[in-house]
């Protein structure tokens, strides 16, 4: 069964122009339709306005779609019961890019990592604090971090402590909404290596969405590429993006051409990572 499917997919935002009565409604995804397994990380990628976002939003039930379904392991998304919606939102975790207002800013990163596992698990105060001093230790903070407010930490630390507090309950799917885009070069190699890692030992997927081919590249397996609020290409071997003929992807790719070693020249140039 796929983790993830996402059918016929199509939503609008309505707009209001001063002194007019009606609504307009500008279409913002149409007929969106892919499927994620178990295991994968898709890269889903497009300029600014594509509409990755409000996918994005659609699928972790922040939004109701206008028209299509989300199913998670089979399960309707928005008619699910109750208690098959808590139990998806337990599976479904996101990262978002803005690490700071992610937070509560007058929480500790101990109360920050321990909320989902209170709201989902009975652990005694002494396991619940083992618990985030492992995944704490796990994302690469110390201990010691466990008393610091959110302001205490770089941009790189506290979205180590989204991606703990993500992973707290170990999901089946996290969203992963431009991770990376506020950090610097630096700690973007380092989160995207996190991220490979605790993939494998958690046996996550992840939805990454990004307008950063070479971080798309980078981390999935899968990658669809999404313009004007549609799939434009869609590639289950991230390396078929290269035979692409889709003048968006081919804009996408010509930045990085010369970084991916099928196009390699003699002269010495940078890694992906
Ligand atoms: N709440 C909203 N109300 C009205 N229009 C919206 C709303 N959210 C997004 N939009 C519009 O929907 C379109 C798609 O936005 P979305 O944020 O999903 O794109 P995106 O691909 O994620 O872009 P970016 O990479 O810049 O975040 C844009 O034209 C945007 O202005």
């Amino acid at each position: 069964m796929d983790l993830l499917e996402v059918k016929n997919v199509s939503h609008t935002y309505g707009s209001r122009r001063l002194f007019e009565r009606t609504t307009q409604e500008t279409p913002v995804l149409s007929d969106v339709s892919f499927s994620m397994q178990h295991g994968t990380c898709l890269g889903l990628l497009g300029s600014s306005g594509a509409g990755k976002s409000t996918l994005g939003k659609i699928i972790l039930g922040l939004e109701k779609p206008k028209k299509g379904q989300i199913l998670f392991e089979g399960q309707d998304l928005y008619s699910a019961n109750a208690q098959t919606r808590k139990q998806i939102r337990r599976d479904l975790q996101v990262v978002f890019q803005d690490c700071y207002s992610s937070v509560n800013p007058r929480m500790t990163a101990e109360k920050i990592v321990a909320e989902p596992l209170e709201n989902y698990e009975k652990l005694s105060p002494s396991e619940l604090q083992r618990t985030v001093a492992r995944l704490l230790d796990r994302v690469g903070l110390k201990t010691e971090d466990m008393k610091k407010f959110p302001r205490q930490f770089s941009g790189g630390q506290l979205q180590r402590l989204n991606i703990a507090r993500a992973i707290a309950l170990k999901p089946k799917l996290i969203v992963m909404d431009e991770p990376i885009s506020s950090l610097d070069m630096v700690n973007q190699a380092n989160i995207l290596n996190l991220l490979d890692e605790l993939k494998a030992d958690y046996d996550l997927s992840y939805l990454f969405i990004t307008h950063d081919i070479r971080a798309a590249y980078t981390v999935a397996d899968e990658l669809a590429v999404m313009e004007k609020g549609e799939v434009v290409e869609y590639c289950p071997d991230k390396k078929e993006i290269f035979n692409s003929t889709n003048p968006t992807v081919k804009k996408l790719i010509s930045a990085i051409l010369l970084e991916h070693p099928m196009f390699r020249t003699k002269k010495p140039l940078r890694t992906i990572t």
